[in-house]
């Protein structure tokens, strides 16, 4: 007798990275994210530091399918495990032996800066193909987030390369704590989707997507892109760069009016990206290449860029480019400097659109 096999689409399966600092509520978030949810649906896969895998165990309950990536921190050695890992759950859910599990939350350890996943992710061929980077979800503890901002590196790694910022731990902090928190995370990261952790229920598709272009990234829907951009360049105006409490961290948009020549941009933000990439924890841009282009998304995360995406159309008349940055040892008036000079040695200088203060 034939056995009917599951109809399953082979399309790039959704992977959400869940990042957060050590203790800041990861484990707890998930089980509450996927308890109740139809098992063999998301598949987990959780990096830890040290041999032996608590978290593994609390959530096995929920998701049988879990798979523990045998070794410690995601941002040494990790590559390789991390795509065997990935493509071991692939072959396994092929040939039946696994659900069909439409996609898949990779919590990382919470020492990692994320930036080495988020690169395997998008650079590596074989799981370009079969896996697409949906979103990255940082939880912050609310408790710890002023000493971890002014000590931990990894942190605002983890803050800058968030799509979506969830405060956690929030009942440990008074309202307004925890506003001025919400506050501070949009100010360094003014791209990302801010919320709070204890609002996830079981199910949220912002963290569940269904596939991997129902993600919010720029496939997902080309006009939200530019809108988000226009709200964060809106949320920095002017201002020279909000700064972080520490290692000269700072967020800035470039705006401009003129369209920019394509070639020419791609070619000094790679060399940029190449040269400098550790202090670029965070890049995302909306770009007008002329009349009659569609505009280009970017976005990328310290050394990575993602392949960028020309979106459907603009959502109105406003054809502004807009870059939002954030960096570490890398102040505005250099990033300017250079893209000046170096489109001007091209022959297709641009001006940036000043804001009057
Ligand atoms: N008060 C309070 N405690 C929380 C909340 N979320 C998590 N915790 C507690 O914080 C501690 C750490 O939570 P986990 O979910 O294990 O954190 P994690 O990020 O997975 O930890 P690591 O895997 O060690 O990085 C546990 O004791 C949780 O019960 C919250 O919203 N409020």
């Amino acid at each position: 007798m034939s056995r009917l096999l599951p109809d399953i689409d082979y399309g790039p399966l959704p992977v959400v990275v869940l990042t957060g600092f050590l203790g800041s509520g990861k484990t707890t978030l998930l089980r509450r994210l996927l308890a109740e949810q139809p098992l063999g649906e998301t598949a987990l896969l959780i990096n830890e530091v040290g041999e032996v895998g608590i978290d593994h165990r609390l959530v096995t309950e929920v998701a049988p399918e879990t798979r523990l990536l045998p070794s410690g921190c995601v941002c040494c050695s990790i590559r390789g495990e991390l795509k065997e890992a990935l493509l071991e759950l692939l072959s396994l859910r092929q040939t039946g032996r696994l659900p069909p599990f439409s996609r898949i939350v990779l919590e990382t350890t919470g020492l990692a800066d994320p930036a080495p996943v988020l690169a395997t992710l998008s650079h590596d061929p074989q799981l370009r193909h079969h896996f697409g980077l949906a979103r990255t979800v940082t939880l912050v503890d609310a408790l710890n987030a002023p000493y971890q901002e002014g000590s931990q590196p990894e942190w605002l790694a983890q803050v800058a390369a968030a799509d979506l910022l969830l405060l956690g731990k929030d009942d440990l902090v008074d309202e307004m704590a925890g506003g001025a928190l919400l506050k501070r995370l949009g100010e360094l990261n003014p791209t990302a989707e801010r919320g709070l952790a204890a609002q996830v229920a079981s199910g949220d598709p912002r963290l569940l997507p269904k596939r991997f272009d129902a993600g919010p990234g720029p496939r997902a829907d080309g006009a939200q892109w530019p809108l988000m951009l226009r709200r964060a360049a809106d949320t920095l105006g002017a201002a020279p760069g909000v700064s972080g409490r520490h290692a000269r961290i700072v967020s800035f948009v470039l705006e401009f009016d003129a369209s920019l020549e394509w070639d020419h941009f791609a070619l000094w933000l790679s060399l940029l990206l190449n040269a400098h990439g550790d202090k670029v924890l965070r890049v995302k841009g909306i770009l007008n290449l002329g009349p009659g282009e569609p505009p280009v998304a970017l976005h990328g995360v310290q050394h990575v860029l993602h392949p960028p995406q020309h979106l459907a159309a603009w959502p109105d008349d406003d054809r502004r480019s807009l870059i939002v940055f954030i960096t570490r040892g890398l102040a505005k008036p250099e990033i300017e400097h250079s893209l000046r000079i170096f489109l001007a040695a091209l022959g297709t200088p641009v001006s940036e659109r000043r804001r009057s203060p």
